[in-house]
């Protein structure tokens, strides 16, 4: 199979319970839920999304023949051969082209593989690190993996409606967008009377990296 990729990055996990930790990004191009044109926006399934995911135009992306040759790529941005690279597999939605073929070629490159995803479609096997992002509107198919992480606040998607499925961790991620100091301390505050959530800020937003 070939692979659509908008761009490949090197900085830090922003978010979520890896976040601080380098990272070679991998952003497949496309998604189910918006085609990724501001002029869908409005009409789509998931309307605050804040990614440019069309295309392949990026830094880094392209269209890759087969999975050797884009592990070969993500591999070689990693600085450090005594340390694991760790790879996050972003979109887009990226469980639309990340198949088993991509996931033993980087595995054969002792990558770890993390994938984030909107829980809509199947999680193939081998992935090392499985963060869901649910979309108020859609019918959660990925139920269980490491971190649930709920853009808040989702009126038709509450965190209560997650409560109990098995994840490890629990976060709430203000929306960025017109009114981002305000999603913030709604999260705070939810997250104070229900421990059981924890809060992410979008660290790479705060501190200007990609
Ligand atoms: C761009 S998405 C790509 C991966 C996948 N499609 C998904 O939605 O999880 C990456 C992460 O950014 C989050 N995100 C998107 N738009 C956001 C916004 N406006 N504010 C905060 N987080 C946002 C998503 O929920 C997801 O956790
Ligand atoms: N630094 C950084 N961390 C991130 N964590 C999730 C991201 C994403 O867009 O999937 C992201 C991103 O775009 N940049
Ligand atoms: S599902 Fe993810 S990539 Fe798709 S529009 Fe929503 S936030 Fe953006
Ligand atoms: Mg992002």
């Amino acid at each position: 199979m070939s692979y659509s990729v908008k761009e490949i990055f090197y900085t830090l996990q922003g978010e979520g319970a890896q976040a601080g930790r380098p990272a070679v990004f991998c952003r497949f191009a496309g998604c189910n839920l918006w085609s990724g044109r501001e002029a869908d926006r409005a009409g789509a399934i998931c309307r605050f999304c804040d990614t440019d995911f069309r295309g392949t135009d990026g830094e880094g992306g392209g269209r890759f023949e087969d999975a050797e040759l884009l592990a070969e790529r993500i591999r070689a941005l990693w600085p450090d051969d005594s340390v694991a690279p760790y790879v996050v597999c972003t979109g887009g939605e990226p469980l639309l082209q990340l198949d088993s073929a991509l996931i033993q070629a980087l595995h054969a490159r002792g990558c770890l593989i993390a994938v984030e995803t909107n829980g809509t479609l199947p999680v193939p096997s081998g992935i090392d690190w499985v963060c869901v992002s649910p979309k108020a509107g859609t019918e959660l198919r990925v139920r269980s993996g490491n971190e649930l992480k709920l853009v808040y606040p989702q009126p038709e998607a509450p965190p209560e409606c997650f409560d109990g499925l098995a994840f490890e961790q629990f976060f709430l991620q203000p929306m960025d967008g017109s009114d981002v100091s305000g999603n913030t301390e709604a999260a705070l505050m939810y997250c104070k009377s229900h421990p059981h959530w924890r809060l992410t800020v979008q660290m790479h937003k705060l501190i200007g990296i990609p």
